[in-house]
């Protein structure tokens, strides 16, 4: 007979070699799998295993006061919680009450981490049902915010810290993470978080903001999901002298050590989760974004986010911006401020989608500019520092270092923003733009919104409201006069979830760039004519997740006709497969439905009584 135990007793038993009482309820229950659990040894627990307190503990398991009543008493949890019964609906409006009761972001981000931590189904519904009010909570601006004062709001654990101490034992602190089934990983070293530089140990707060939009906007299943930070300090200053810091409390380690570690760690995950196992890079410092992407694209499942998924999230907004100036893209003339990995990485995409409207390399490079902290991109610069990709764009023109009379003398149709530089696109900056455009061209890519080149505001005001904008990170409707406008958020939030889903599915080995051109021109396609008449190039964050599903179709279909898909037999209804693998954030019944309970409930079921709650 099945008896239920703790799981605390499980785990000894199991040890002892008392297996079968397990694998038999394997055979009996059949369950949604974002709910396994195993014990010590692997094996597999059943969520109506985990008995009492430890039930409600479980963030994965508990589901409030959604228990019904068989379920309190065969789990043991009958009496831990108050009489009333609440739908999942109920607890949903709770939560957007007590969120709104807070006034300052940093406490609904900690609200919103608190109910992570409590409850995932509910966080994670709560937030795919109100992306565009949450997500930038959990998401930039506020998660910047989150970092700078990671220290001081630091509660509980959640995702792997791996030091440069671990050196030699990186695998060991891999196999230290609970979930056996981790698909996808997003690691930072913290050097680059946002556009607020070197955070150090407190950039976990990005890993962990991007796999909840993994969940919330692709499905892609939270137990499948492990963000991670590589400690290898920080050259922040006033960190390394904050008592409040929480990280390793030395100088970055570099050079060989460094790449020593990062490599141990790349073949520490295949080792532990297996080759598919997607790993996004992001917010590395500019040098290795580049150095990292370049060395491991062809041995492992990677990309990196700020390079690829900026420049795809940017090039999908060129592409929609075409329907609203009549030209195609290569009758523009780019000229970019900022030449590190967003820039670089958009600069590299928008050279493909030129070369596909028939353009040359060289023809397509030609028309773009850009300028970085010594000023313009000039073969004969005194101050050089062309190296990398930057030599692609450098041009034979004299040397100018003022950013407006860059401006001026270029004169550009399409001005993109990734410098970090926050207000350095001026009123006249701007001013010029609108003299020599019909419709001018604006992206403020820079996150967060502190870092942005201009303001929403600013930029239709110097415009008359003629430019077509975006920015990084959101910024609310604009009134000019009798005119709203609603301007698109060009983050790689519209690109990263989808691309992750569609390469998990597929089985893609190794992530090539016609995979963001895909995600870009899916993107495009989702804007409609009512979106680009209220002044967004990009669609409503509402269909995201929409896009976000798109996306991993389109990919899918690429990857069986182009034979890098791995998972056979080919799926014959790609949108169905996908849906197949989605988490499913609504409650499930918490005890098996066929089995004859030992012990029955001794208080017939009271039915639910929905009540609606008073704002
Ligand atoms: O996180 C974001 O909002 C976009 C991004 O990758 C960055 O700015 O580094
Ligand atoms: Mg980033």
């Amino acid at each position: 007979m099945f008896t239920l135990v703790p799981r605390s007793l499980i785990s000894r038993s199991a040890i002892a070699g008392q297996k079968g009482v397990l694998t038999e309820t394997l055979r009996v229950l059949k369950i949604d799998d974002t709910q396994k659990r195993t014990n010590v040894t692997g094996d597999v627990i059943s969520p109506s295993q985990v008995m009492g307190i430890d039930h409600l503990r479980d963030p994965r398991l508990n589901k409030g006061l959604a228990f019904t009543l068989e379920e309190r008493q065969a789990l043991g949890i009958h009496g831990l919680q108050p009489a009333r019964f609440k739908s999942q609906e109920e607890q949903l409006e709770l939560c957007r009450i007590s969120i709104e009761r807070y006034q300052e972001d940093l406490n609904k981000y900690l609200y919103l981490t608190e109910l992570h931590d409590r409850n995932e189904k509910l966080f994670f519904r709560l937030l795919s049902e109100n992306i565009e009010s949450l997500m930038p909570i959990v998401y930039t601006p506020t998660v910047g915010l989150a970092c700078q004062k990671f220290g001081l709001i630091y509660r509980r654990p959640r995702g792997l810290f791996i030091t440069i101490n671990d050196i030699g034992h990186v695998f060991e602190v891999l196999k230290n993470w609970p979930e056996p089934n981790v698909r996808a990983i997003v690691v930072t070293d913290g050097e680059r978080i946002l556009g607020l530089g070197d955070l150090g140990a407190c950039g976990m707060g990005i890993p962990v903001g991007k796999l909840a939009l993994y969940t919330a906007l692709a499905g892609i299943k939270p137990n499948e999901c492990l963000p991670i930070v590589l400690d290898v300090g920080t050259n922040n200053q006033n960190l390394l002298e904050d008592p409040l810091y929480v990280g390793l409390r030395q100088k970055r380690s570099t050079g060989k050590l460094y790449d020593d570690f990062v490599d141990e760690f790349m073949q520490g995950v295949v080792k532990r989760y297996g080759q598919n196992t997607l790993i996004q890079f992001e917010d590395f410092g500019n040098h290795n974004a580049f150095r990292f992407l370049d060395r491991y694209r062809e041995q492992y499942c990677t990309f990196n986010d700020d390079i690829q998924g900026t420049a795809s999230v940017a090039v999908s907004g060129l592409m929609a911006s075409t329907r609203l100036t009549g030209k195609k893209l290569a009758d523009n003339k780019f000229l970019f401020l900022g030449a590190g990995e967003a820039a670089i990485g958009i600069a590299d995409l928008t050279v493909k989608a030129l070369e596909n409207e028939g353009l040359s390399l060289q023809e397509a490079r030609d028309k773009i500019w850009m300028v970085d902290i010594d000023g313009l991109l000039a073969l004969e610069r005194p101050e050089g520092g062309l190296d990398g990709h930057k030599k692609f764009y450098a041009k034979a023109h004299q040397p100018i270092k003022d950013f407006a009379a860059i401006v001026e003398e270029i004169k550009p149709s399409v001005l993109i923003g990734a410098s970090a530089a926050a207000g350095a696109f001026t009123p006249t900056v701007l001013k010029a733009m609108a003299s020599f455009n019909e419709r001018p061209i604006v992206f403020a890519l820079s996150n967060p919104t502190s870092k942005a080149e201009c303001t929403a505001e600013q930029a239709y005001a110097n415009t008359d409201g003629r430019v077509i904008f975006s920015s990084g990170s959101p910024f609310g409707k604009i009134v000019l006069g009798d005119r709203t406008f609603y301007p698109g958020q060009g983050n790689n939030a519209y690109i990263f979830p989808g691309v992750a889903l569609g390469v998990l599915l597929a089985g893609i080995h190794h992530i090539n760039e016609q995979i963001f051109l895909l995600a870009s021109e899916t993107v495009a396609k989702f804007v409609t004519d009512e979106d680009l008449a209220k002044g967004s190039i990009y669609p409503p964050l509402s269909a995201i997740k929409e896009c976000s599903m798109s996306i991993a179709c389109e990919i899918l279909e690429y990857a069986y006709k182009e034979r890098i898909a791995s998972v056979y037999p080919k799926p014959k209804d790609m949108r169905k497969y996908v849906e197949s693998h989605q988490y499913n954030h609504n409650y499930e019944p918490s005890l098996p439905q066929t089995w004859p309970w030992p012990n029955p409930p001794y208080i017939k079921t009271r039915p639910m009584e929905p009540t609606k709650l008073k704002a």
